[in-house]
Protein backbone atom coordinates (compact mmCIF):
# COMPACT_ATOMS: atom_id res chain seq x y z
CA UNK A 1 0.00 0.00 0.00
CA UNK A 2 1.42 2.84 -1.06
CA UNK A 3 1.96 6.18 2.24
CA UNK A 4 2.13 8.72 -0.23
CA UNK A 5 -0.39 11.71 0.35
CA UNK A 6 -3.84 11.39 -1.80
CA UNK A 7 -4.25 14.00 -3.85
CA UNK A 8 -7.31 14.73 -6.49
CA UNK A 9 -6.74 17.12 -9.93
CA UNK A 10 -9.25 18.13 -12.05
CA UNK A 11 -9.94 21.09 -14.55
CA UNK A 12 -11.50 22.21 -17.73
CA UNK A 13 -11.03 22.52 -20.82
CA UNK A 14 -8.62 25.83 -19.63
CA UNK A 15 -7.07 23.75 -17.32
CA UNK A 16 -6.23 21.18 -19.15
CA UNK A 17 -2.49 21.74 -20.20
CA UNK A 18 -2.14 22.48 -16.75
CA UNK A 19 -3.22 19.59 -14.77
CA UNK A 20 -1.88 17.35 -17.17
CA UNK A 21 1.99 19.18 -16.47
CA UNK A 22 0.65 19.47 -12.26
CA UNK A 23 -0.31 15.72 -12.08
CA UNK A 24 3.19 14.23 -14.01
CA UNK A 25 5.31 17.44 -12.06
CA UNK A 26 3.55 15.66 -8.32
CA UNK A 27 5.46 12.79 -8.80
CA UNK A 28 6.15 12.29 -4.86
CA UNK A 29 2.57 11.93 -4.44
CA UNK A 30 -0.19 9.63 -5.57
CA UNK A 31 -2.22 11.87 -7.56
CA UNK A 32 -5.90 10.74 -9.41
CA UNK A 33 -6.85 12.36 -12.16
CA UNK A 34 -10.87 13.21 -12.55
CA UNK A 35 -10.75 14.76 -16.06
CA UNK A 36 -11.29 16.24 -18.29
CA UNK A 37 -9.07 14.21 -20.08
CA UNK A 38 -8.95 16.74 -23.38
CA UNK A 39 -8.30 20.17 -24.73
CA UNK A 40 -11.85 20.05 -26.02
CA UNK A 41 -14.56 22.56 -24.44
CA UNK A 42 -15.99 21.11 -20.95
CA UNK A 43 -17.82 22.22 -18.60
CA UNK A 44 -16.14 22.82 -15.07
CA UNK A 45 -18.77 21.08 -12.76
CA UNK A 46 -18.12 18.09 -14.13
CA UNK A 47 -15.04 18.01 -12.55
CA UNK A 48 -15.03 20.52 -9.61
CA UNK A 49 -17.93 18.16 -7.92
CA UNK A 50 -16.02 14.60 -8.18
CA UNK A 51 -12.76 16.30 -6.93
CA UNK A 52 -14.79 18.20 -4.31
CA UNK A 53 -16.54 14.63 -3.31
CA UNK A 54 -13.28 13.16 -2.93
CA UNK A 55 -11.52 15.17 -0.56
CA UNK A 56 -14.92 15.65 1.37
CA UNK A 57 -15.26 12.12 2.11
CA UNK A 58 -12.06 11.89 3.34
CA UNK A 59 -10.40 9.56 0.40
CA UNK A 60 -8.07 12.14 -0.79
CA UNK A 61 -6.09 14.53 1.37
CA UNK A 62 -6.33 17.63 -1.27
CA UNK A 63 -7.51 18.90 -4.24
CA UNK A 64 -6.11 20.82 -7.21
CA UNK A 65 -8.28 22.35 -9.48
CA UNK A 66 -7.60 24.11 -12.40
CA UNK A 67 -10.24 26.57 -14.91
CA UNK A 68 -9.62 30.02 -16.74
CA UNK A 69 -10.17 32.13 -14.26
CA UNK A 70 -10.78 29.54 -11.27
CA UNK A 71 -14.18 31.38 -10.02
CA UNK A 72 -16.12 28.59 -11.48
CA UNK A 73 -14.30 25.57 -9.85
CA UNK A 74 -13.53 27.59 -6.68
CA UNK A 75 -17.37 28.55 -6.48
CA UNK A 76 -18.29 24.81 -7.32
CA UNK A 77 -16.46 22.76 -5.16
CA UNK A 78 -17.59 25.14 -2.18
CA UNK A 79 -21.19 24.52 -2.79
CA UNK A 80 -19.72 21.02 -0.54
CA UNK A 81 -19.94 21.40 3.25
CA UNK A 82 -16.33 19.99 4.47
CA UNK A 83 -14.66 21.75 1.30
CA UNK A 84 -12.79 25.09 1.70
CA UNK A 85 -11.60 25.90 -1.73
CA UNK A 86 -9.70 28.47 -2.59
CA UNK A 87 -8.14 31.17 -5.40
CA UNK A 88 -4.05 31.17 -5.65
CA UNK A 89 -2.49 33.50 -7.75
CA UNK A 90 0.51 33.95 -5.79
CA UNK A 91 2.50 32.42 -3.87
CA UNK A 92 1.81 34.01 -0.18
CA UNK A 93 -1.38 33.37 -1.28
CA UNK A 94 -0.77 29.43 -1.69
CA UNK A 95 0.93 29.85 2.15
CA UNK A 96 -1.96 32.00 3.40
CA UNK A 97 -4.98 29.83 2.55
CA UNK A 98 -3.37 27.18 4.41
CA UNK A 99 -2.17 28.35 7.41
CA UNK A 100 -5.06 31.11 8.28
CA UNK A 101 -7.90 29.20 5.74
CA UNK A 102 -6.99 25.46 6.38
CA UNK A 103 -8.19 25.46 2.47
CA UNK A 104 -8.13 22.09 1.37
CA UNK A 105 -8.62 22.48 -2.53
CA UNK A 106 -6.17 25.09 -4.58
CA UNK A 107 -7.91 26.50 -7.57
CA UNK A 108 -5.67 27.73 -9.96
CA UNK A 109 -6.54 30.34 -12.86
CA UNK A 110 -4.76 29.29 -15.86
CA UNK A 111 -5.30 32.14 -17.96
CA UNK A 112 -3.43 34.30 -15.65
CA UNK A 113 -0.67 32.75 -14.02
CA UNK A 114 3.27 30.88 -15.64
CA UNK A 115 3.28 27.14 -15.22
CA UNK A 116 5.99 27.98 -13.21
CA UNK A 117 4.19 29.48 -10.90
CA UNK A 118 1.35 27.09 -10.76
CA UNK A 119 3.90 24.40 -9.89
CA UNK A 120 5.28 26.98 -6.90
CA UNK A 121 2.21 27.62 -5.42
CA UNK A 122 0.97 23.77 -5.42
CA UNK A 123 4.15 22.62 -3.96
CA UNK A 124 3.18 25.56 -1.27
CA UNK A 125 -0.25 24.50 -0.92
CA UNK A 126 1.07 21.14 -0.16
CA UNK A 127 3.71 21.44 2.68
CA UNK A 128 1.94 24.39 4.30
CA UNK A 129 0.23 23.29 7.73
CA UNK A 130 -2.99 24.73 9.01
CA UNK A 131 -1.75 27.24 12.03
CA UNK A 132 -5.13 26.72 14.22
CA UNK A 133 -5.69 29.04 17.22
CA UNK A 134 -7.28 32.24 16.30
CA UNK A 135 -7.48 30.75 12.67
CA UNK A 136 -9.38 27.47 13.85
CA UNK A 137 -12.12 29.69 15.87
CA UNK A 138 -12.74 31.28 12.44
CA UNK A 139 -12.75 28.80 10.36
CA UNK A 140 -15.35 26.94 12.56
CA UNK A 141 -17.38 29.84 11.79
CA UNK A 142 -17.38 29.34 8.04
CA UNK A 143 -20.19 26.94 7.88
CA UNK A 144 -23.60 27.86 8.27
O1 LIG B 1 -15.62 29.11 -15.20
C1 LIG B 1 -14.72 29.83 -15.47
C2 LIG B 1 -14.77 31.20 -15.08
O2 LIG B 1 -15.42 31.29 -13.89
C3 LIG B 1 -13.54 29.32 -16.15
O3 LIG B 1 -12.59 30.33 -16.26
C4 LIG B 1 -13.78 28.68 -17.48
O4 LIG B 1 -12.58 28.02 -17.72
C5 LIG B 1 -14.10 29.64 -18.60
O5 LIG B 1 -15.33 30.25 -18.37
C6 LIG B 1 -14.10 28.91 -19.93
O6 LIG B 1 -14.34 29.83 -20.97
P1 LIG B 1 -14.41 29.42 -22.51
O7 LIG B 1 -14.68 30.72 -23.21
O8 LIG B 1 -15.54 28.45 -22.65
O9 LIG B 1 -13.10 28.79 -22.88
Amino acid sequence: MSTKLKIAIGADHAGFAYKELLRDFLKDFQVQDFGTYSPESADYPDFAHPVASAVENGEFAFGILICGSANGIAITANKHQGIRAAICWENEIASLVRQHNNANIICIPARFVSEDLAKEMVMTFLNKEFEGGRHALRVAKISC
